[in-house]
């Protein structure tokens, strides 16, 4: 029996969305990894669907990380500033190809004195959103520094980046344009996806945080597949191991019996 409601109806995600711009992408593909779709029709995801993903959000004090997280997960938005103590979560649940999949999105402070409160909680990520805010090119420029300090606490092959310029409603096209360039070269540096975004308008929030809850998932389930056929070969190598001492043994029978 489930004691979770169901999820909502607007966080169901039945196709791989897409990127924002190619040129800084973590794939381009138009659908989800064949293996996986065929995984969730067969409902052979494992443990997929009781997983809870950690999602790690960082950058510079008051480039907007609380503001995007709470447009998404509440639909609101606060003009005055509150600096995040240390850490915050919430949690989303989603359910990607018909299979439950939630996000735990932890909320970090970017001010220097919580800093290393909020560093304590950067362990186990699956995923790190890096945020800069588009009209601050220093908060950009800090991004490497907090990627690495980031990465310090994970597995960097096993980690899927995501780079975020907040507060585009306040910037004008031809002020954007230059700083597009630039965040773009950041995040191909970074190997991470360049996402642009309004928390005030809403612009591309739910768009970034599909994008990331997919290629999340589409990570877990191509694990759970790979660790599922490591063990089908262990359990071939054991048989056979098995059969061999079984052979030894009838030998050894057999030359008792001699
Ligand atoms: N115009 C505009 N203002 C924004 C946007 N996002 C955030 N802000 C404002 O920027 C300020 C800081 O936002 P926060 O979300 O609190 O920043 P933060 O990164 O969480 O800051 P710390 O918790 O100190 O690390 C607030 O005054 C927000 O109202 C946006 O998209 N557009
Ligand atoms: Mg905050």
């Amino acid at each position: 029996m489930s004691f979770l409601p169901p999820v909502r109806r607007d966080r169901i995600i039945p196709n791989l969305p897409q990127c924002y711009i190619k040129e800084a992408a973590l794939q381009c593909k138009d659908t989800f990894h064949s293996k996986v779709k065929r995984a969730c029709q067969d409902q052979r995801t494992g443990t997929v669907g009781f997983k809870i993903s950690k999602i790690i959000v960082v950058g510079d004090l008051a480039v907007g990380k609380t503001c995007l997280i709470n447009r998404f997960c509440k639909d609101t938005f606060d003009k005055n500033y509150k600096a995040t103590i240390g850490v915050d979560f919430e949690m989303e649940r989603f359910e990607v190809l018909g299979v439950p999949f939630s996000l735990q999105l932890w909320d970090t402070a970017g001010q220097e004195r919580f800093k290393c409160i909020a560093s304590t909680y950067y362990r186990g990520a699956q995923a790190i959103i890096i945020v800069f805010d588009v009209n601050d090119i220093a908060s950009l420029d800090h991004t490497k520094q907090w990627l690495l300090d980031a990465l310090k606490e994970n597995d960097p092959n096993n980690v899927l980046l995501f780079l975020v310029g907040t507060k585009k409603d306040l910037s004008s096209a031809a002020q954007y344009m230059r700083v597009e360039q630039d965040a773009i070269k950041m995040a191909k540096e970074m190997k991470a996806e360049y996402w642009v975004v309004s928390s005030l308008t809403g612009e591309n929030v739910n768009e970034f945080f599909f994008r990331v809850a997919s290629l999340t998932f589409e990570t877990c389930v191509l694990s759970e597949l790979e660790k599922s056929e490591s063990r089908r070969i262990g359990d071939v190598v054991r048989i056979n191991s098995n059969s061999h001492n079984l052979y030894e043994t009838k030998k050894n029978k057999a030359n008792c019996c001699k």
